[in-house]
């Protein structure tokens, strides 16, 4: 068997066509949708995320607001930008792109953004609306893949879905999502004992530990369905320089039904759900003052 691949650029194409159309009908009420972007510091792949993010806004006609500080920002400058951002009214979303420098409060920045305005869905409040399946900001990397598994038509009710991490972006996210749509969910971690005897019994299928091509054939069941979330960049080998994923894709493809690919899986829906998340909260803020 080889497995079908799961094209993230191409669901991403169609999701944003719609998401565009989307913006343009609000803009012609008089509420173009907003995102404002914070990057603090200088990691490379952070600055190459929020790029794709601002340049992803510019096409489906939404506006952006780029906020760069330096390594050395202090936690009262993002607070105080953070502030601002909330209380402006034509500001829809707002996001601090992860990791913060290591100096900086990460929990007291994601729970200083309004959750109206919290289009990554990390505040606190999201994740407990999402864990009690309310309506709620859903994390963009989880949703993504809930828009895959939904686009292949894979069977979620009922299914044994096995999630690899633990991560508030990710890995819980991720678990609460599959539950709320009626899996059976087993969550494995860094201490999992046995982690191939759970991987193996997977109709759903998600790594998220980043690991290199940690997730081999042999550790899948036949015909199941695989998510790669991992996006890491190989050090030596033949491959050096190169970007994988947590699964060995070779291996993983001869023994799944359906395979993401790294890259052009699971990260360009990541910013594509960022995007309808910003459509969504600029929708609710026109409804909110009758547009
Ligand atoms: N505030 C947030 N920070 C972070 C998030 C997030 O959702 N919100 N997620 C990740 C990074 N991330 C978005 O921010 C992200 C990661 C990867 C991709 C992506 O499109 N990857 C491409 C490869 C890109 C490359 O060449 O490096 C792919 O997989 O095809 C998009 C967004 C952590 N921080």
């Amino acid at each position: 068997m080889t497995a079908r691949i799961i094209d993230g650029n191409a669901l991403s194409a169609q999701v944003r066509g719609e998401i565009a159309g989307r913006a343009a009908a609000l803009t012609a009420r008089g509420v173009q949708p907003c995102l404002a972007v914070i990057l603090v510091g200088g990691d490379p792949a952070s600055a190459v995320y929020v790029r794709n993010k601002v340049a992803g806004c510019e096409k489906a006609g939404i506006r952006s607001l780029r906020f760069d500080y330096p390594e050395s920002a202090t936690q009262d400058e993002v607070m105080a930008r953070l502030a601002e951002l909330n209380a402006d009214p034509a500001v829809h979303g707002i996001l601090v792109q992860l990791p913060l420098p290591k100096h900086l409060d990460e929990t007291a920045v994601l729970e200083a953004i309004d959750i109206k305005k919290d289009v990554d869905g990390f505040h606190a409040e999201n994740v407990g609306r999402l864990s009690q399946g309310r309506e709620a900001f859903i994390p963009c990397t989880p949703h993504g893949v809930m828009k895959m598994l939904e686009s292949t038509g894979t069977p979620v009710q009922g299914a044994e879905a096995v999630v690899i991490g633990r991560s508030n972006i990710v890995g819980k996210p991720m678990a609460m999502l599959l539950t709320n749509a009626g899996a059976t969910v087993t969550v494995c971690h860094s201490k999992t004992k046995d982690l191939a005897f759970h991987t193996r019994r997977a109709d759903i299928l998600v790594a998220a530990i980043g690991k290199p091509r940690f997730v081999t054939g042999d550790m899948v069941k036949p015909g199941a369905t695989v998510i790669d979330v991992g996006i890491n960049r190989l050090q030596d080998g033949p491959d050096a320089g190169k970007l994988c994923g947590d699964v060995d894709f070779e291996s993983a493809k001869a023994v799944a039904g359906a395979i993401t690919p790294v890259p052009g899986g699971v990260g360009p829906m990541t910013i594509t759900m960022l995007l309808e998340n910003t459509v969504i909260s600029a929708e609710r803020a026109a409804r909110a003052c009758g547009k």
